[in-house]
């Protein structure tokens, strides 16, 4: 993972034993944060905001892999983006540090008082939390933004509720769930719309005949449905991509360096 190019010192911690002893206070934004997409992007502007009238660093907390994943909530949890990917996407919106939450079973199973006790407040240091008014967190999700007020009241944290933002319709909030679903009909650029960019996927490229170098990504990453698609390589230009039905992504090319690469999806072909 590439570190931004702002100067800054841009920080990930895997897990909660890898934060510092001496961690200080942050302003903290919690979530899944799958895409990074722009309603995600007001609640960082926010959580920087908040961090820059109190003074302190700003950590965006995001769960891996997906909560309903993990619960086998009857969902679509796709990723959308890599963990290392989000940190990178949040270090270029602002945050100071990220701190990838492994979701376990046993993690899922914590109420929302031992959530903030514990975690929120015990090992992360927050002095301010900010997340979206749709936020929910403990076992069965049974906490929301008027709980986790409560609570910060009782351990002097303050907490802010965001306004959703809405998708480019007016009536539904901008969300990972409208992206997956654009996908899963080969609307790309519906989703880059939400995203505020095209939605990438990545995974190790090679060539596998004349012509055709081939992507292979982890199961579980979210792909547009089968098809043909206008997409830029990171590795440069712009090329054609085939989805077939078995997954497979298939990439118009006279040649493509063997490795890590992604894709950009910018249209139907
Ligand atoms: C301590 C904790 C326990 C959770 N337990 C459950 C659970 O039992 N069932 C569930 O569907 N989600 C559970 N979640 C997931 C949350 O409902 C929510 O999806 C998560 O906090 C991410 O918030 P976001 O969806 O707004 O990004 C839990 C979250 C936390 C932090
Ligand atoms: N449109 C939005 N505007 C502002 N904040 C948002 C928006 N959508 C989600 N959030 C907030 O961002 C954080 C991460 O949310 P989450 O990852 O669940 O996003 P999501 O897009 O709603 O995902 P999903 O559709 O998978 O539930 C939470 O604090 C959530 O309240």
């Amino acid at each position: 993972m590439t570190a931004p190019a702002t100067g800054r010192r841009s920080r990930l911690w895997r897990g909660l034993a890898e934060l510092p002893p001496g961690l200080g206070p942050q302003v903290v934004t919690i979530g899944v944060f799958d895409g990074v997409h722009r309603g995600h992007a007001r609640l960082i502007d926010r959580t920087l905001d908040v961090g820059r009238a109190l003074r302190l660093p700003s950590m965006l907390v995001t769960f891996d892999p997906h909560p309903a994943r993990v619960v086998g909530a009857p969902r679509d949890t796709a990723a959308l983006s890599t963990a290392d990917r989000r940190a990178e996407l949040a270090w270029r919106h602002g945050v100071d540090g990220v701190c990838v939450l492994s979701f376990t079973e046993e993690l899922a199973r914590l109420s929302p008082e031992a959530f903030v006790e514990r975690i929120v407040v015990g090992a992360l240091r927050a002095a301010a939390v900010v997340v979206g008014v749709n936020f929910t967190f403990g076992h069965q999700a049974s906490g929301d933004l008027a709980m986790l007020r409560r609570l910060g009241a009782q351990h002097d944290v303050d907490v802010h509720g965001v306004e959703l933002l809405p998708a480019a319709d007016g009536r539904t909030p901008c969300s990972s769930t409208h992206i997956r679903t654009c996908l899963a009909r080969g609307d790309v650029e519906g989703a880059a719309r939400v995203l505020g960019r095209p939605h990438r996927v990545e995974g190790i490229a090679r060539m596998v005949g004349w012509r055709t170098g081939a992507l292979t990504v982890e199961p579980g990453t979210a792909l547009p449905a089968p098809g043909s698609y206008r997409a830029r390589l990171s590795t440069g230009g712009t090329t054609f991509v085939q989805i077939t039905a078995h997954g497979q992504l298939l990439i118009r090319t006279p040649a493509l360096p063997p490795g890590p690469a992604g894709l950009d999806f910018l249209s139907r072909a």
